[in-house]
């Protein structure tokens, strides 16, 4: 053979390998701009470490929405406000899938299965997102809310501690990595951790969770997009370990859990409820996912945005911020009840606004979550074939000059009078899949604003180099990470008046201890109805609480049994500010008034006209028309007839003394239901 000849058969196979190396799961998409990239590696080279800036600066050039090539993957990047709207609001449907990465679903999630939030769309998904939405929804999550009070009331005691009156700078990233960790472990596994920042199994969760999530960076892993580097990659490795250790404290807190059920001495708790249904249709690898789901969701998210918003807070400009918020909660709480009424109710706009800047400004996932189509989507001309990946840089929207005017200043005031009616900023992703505990983390957030800011003045930290950096990228000591790592920083922190923090305090202590049984009458708040969720398929799944102190037990064992035994999705149930749960209940909608016979033989009335009820310690409270009275239960609920709004609600414990209407008192034999009793779980 000549050389002649050599030299065209080693061109022609480097010619194939160039291009089966080229080849990408989705072939060029017509009339669709793309940026030009180097061969293999496509444009994972050009995006670098920063793909939110980058791809940012390209749509600057090519237009909001543009194709990619990263390795072997097409990637469409969706840069814009309203482009994203596009695709994932008007498209939701066809956008309801997420792609598979080699290193988070073939190495790190061997063991545990995969989160809801990396999991393709099919039935087992299906199943657990409606799981976990049914948890955090907003009934549910509002009976949360005595897990917020005890956990912003631990690291807010703890600050005030640590600043020692206000002569040491605070690093807060740890108080509220607890905050969100140990309330994501309440809801999941009814466990928290009861030690204090320094504690092990807190810091190796929150070290773990962190490592384990910078593998889902979807510009931190090229072996995801270049097969060939997977031969050789020590990312393989580093996986493997984080997948090691957090199988280690993932079994444990379910092994502990399952314990605490076989003695009896669990408390209520999303996962307990999954275990102890005889009719739950999740299997372990299910009911596990949901627990990772739980645990890292709120962990790398909800504490960023706080300290952020803390680090702005303590910035010369963060003062008038802090100054005007103080103001407004004093306008709607000038009795100094902020602490408490915050649980219950969100009335301080001002701070909603904040949070809602907060979560724009950090957008902290600044390349959302990815999606894979499952249908073709039109865009302007082009059609974009189902299986292709999208990637929303909600970095980039969530900046866009058109929709938000200076963008790069923290302005919670845009938010006051803002005229959109669709999703006002992406930060929680948007449609289909986006982001199941939203509510929760609105409450996070809206709950910690309102106390750090009465219980403290928000200073910069006395030496200038231990300040926080403020943009939203460059305060990230990770810029490949999937969320913003924020880089160490300390704020002043001074308290505003010792009394009252001391009174608030005490107050929060008080209402989360355990509390001995007795009988007490208690009105829950009117709320407004979440009767059925968006698609129609169930009744929201609703969890009440009470908003004062209620001591809730059970007589005995077999009281626990029997209410456990009727817990079903849709029924409703009641959490104490300790946890202690106790629940019930089906019962007959009907009219004014009507009698009713709830399925454990409890009764009530729902009240026609206003009436005025004496409680056993003589106090009067006024009953509305829709509200219901029950008596001899434990727990009893209701929604008014004309299902508008939730009625408020009168709980009577066993053992209280007779609850008196209009001078007559509730008796046991009301009558016989009327109405039928709708099978628990259904919409109407
Ligand atoms: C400030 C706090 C949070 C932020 C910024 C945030 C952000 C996000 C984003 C951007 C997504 C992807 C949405 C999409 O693809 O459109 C997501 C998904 C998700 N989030 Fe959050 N999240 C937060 C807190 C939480 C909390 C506290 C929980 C629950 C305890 C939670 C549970 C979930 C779940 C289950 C998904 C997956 C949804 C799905 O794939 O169907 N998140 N989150």
């Amino acid at each position: 053979m000549s050389y002649q000849v050599i030299g065209i058969a080693i061109v022609a196979v480097l010619f194939l390998l160039v291009r089966l190396l080229n080849t990408t799961d989705i072939p060029k998409i017509k009339n669709l701009p793309e940026i030009p990239g180097l061969p293999i590696l496509g444009n994972l080279w050009h995006l670098g470490t920063d793909h939110a800036r980058v791809a940012q600066k390209w749509a600057q050039k090519y237009g909001p929405v543009f194709q990619t090539r990263l390795g072997n993957k097409r990637v469409i990047f969706v840069n814009s406000y309203e482009s994203v709207r596009h695709f994932w609001i008007t498209h939701q449907s066809a956008l309801i899938s997420r792609p598979t990465f080699h290193t988070f679903h073939s190495v790190v999630s061997s063991s545990q299965g995969f989160t809801i939030g990396t999991s393709p769309w099919d039935d087992s998904c299906k199943a657990r997102r409606k799981a976990a939405a049914t948890a955090l929804n907003r009934p549910s999550v509002q009976s949360y809310m005595p897990i917020l009070d005890l956990e912003s009331t631990v690291s807010i005691k703890e600050l005030a501690a640590d600043c020692k009156g206000g002569t040491v700078d605070v690093d807060p990233s740890p108080y509220f990595a607890r905050f969100a960790l140990n309330t994501s472990l309440t809801l999941n596994y009814g466990i928290r951790i009861d030690g204090n920042i320094n504690n092990e199994m807190l810091q190796e969760i929150t070290t773990v969770e962190r490592g384990v999530s910078n593998f889902r960076s979807t510009s931190n892993n090229w072996q995801d997009y270049v097969p060939i580097m997977r031969l050789w990659n020590k990312q393989n490795t580093e996986a493997e370990s984080f997948r090691l250790r957090r199988d280690a404290y993932l079994t444990k807190l379910l092994n502990e859990l399952k314990g605490q059920i076989a003695a009896g001495i669990d408390k209520p708790c999303i996962t307990g409820n999954i275990l102890k249904d005889p009719n739950a249709k999740l299997n372990e690898a299910e009911i596990k996912s949901i627990c990772l789901t739980m645990v890292s969701a709120g962990l790398d998210t909800v504490p960023v945005n706080l300290v952020m918003g803390l680090a702005f807070l303590s910035s010369p400009e963060g003062q008038a911020i802090q100054e005007r918020a103080l103001k407004e909660i004093e306008k709607v709480y000038p009795d100094g009840d902020a602490w408490e009424k915050c649980l219950v109710e969100e009335k301080v706009p001002y701070v909603t606004a904040l949070v809602k800047e907060t979560l724009r400004f950090w957008t902290v996932i600044p390349i959302c979550l990815p999606r894979t189509s499952i249908k073709d989507i039109p865009y302007e001309g082009s059609v974009i074939p189902a299986g292709t990946t999208f990637f929303m840089n909600a970095y980039a929207a969530d900046y866009d000059e058109q929709r938000f005017k200076d963008p790069y200043k923290f302005i919670p005031e845009r938010f006051l009078n803002d005229t959109e009616s669709g999703t006002p900023h992406y930060a929680y992703g948007a449609g289909s899949r986006m982001c199941a505990g939203s509510h929760l983390a609105n409450r996070e957030l809206y709950t910690a604003y309102m106390r750090l800011i009465t219980a403290f003045e928000i200073h910069p930290a006395r030496n200038p180099a231990d300040r926080p950096l403020i943009d939203a990228i460059e305060c990230s000591s990770n810029p490949t990470a999937l969320t913003t790592d924020p880089k160490l920083f300390k704020i002043g922190l001074k308290i505003r008046s010792e009394s009252k923090l001391k009174e608030w305090i005490a107050a929060a202590e008080a209402r989360t201890n355990e509390l001995p049984l007795n009988g007490t009458a208690v009105f829950q708040e009117t709320r407004p109805a979440v009767w059925s969720s968006p698609d129609n398929e169930s009744m929201a799944f609703n969890v009440v609480y009470t908003t004062s102190e209620f001591p809730v037990s059970f007589a005995n064992d077999n009281d626990i049994a029997k209410h456990d035994a009727l817990m079903e999705t849709g029924n409703l149930g009641l959490v104490n500010p300790k946890g202690t749960v106790c629940r019930i209940v089906d019962f007959a909608p009907g009219n004014n008034p009507v009698m009713h016979r709830t399925q454990s033989l409890d009764y009530g009335v729902v009240i026609s006209g206003t009436l005025e009820l004496e409680l056993d310690a003589g106090e009067k409270r006024l009953l509305y028309p829709g509200d219901v009275a029950v008596q001899r239960g434990t727990i009893h609920s209701w929604y008014n007839p004309s299902q508008t709004e939730w009625a408020r609600m009168l709980f009577v414990l066993q053992d209280s003394e007779p609850v008196v209407v209009n001078g007559q008192p509730l008796k046991e034999d009301l009558g016989e239901a009327s109405g039928s009793i709708p099978p628990s779980g259904n919409s109407n």
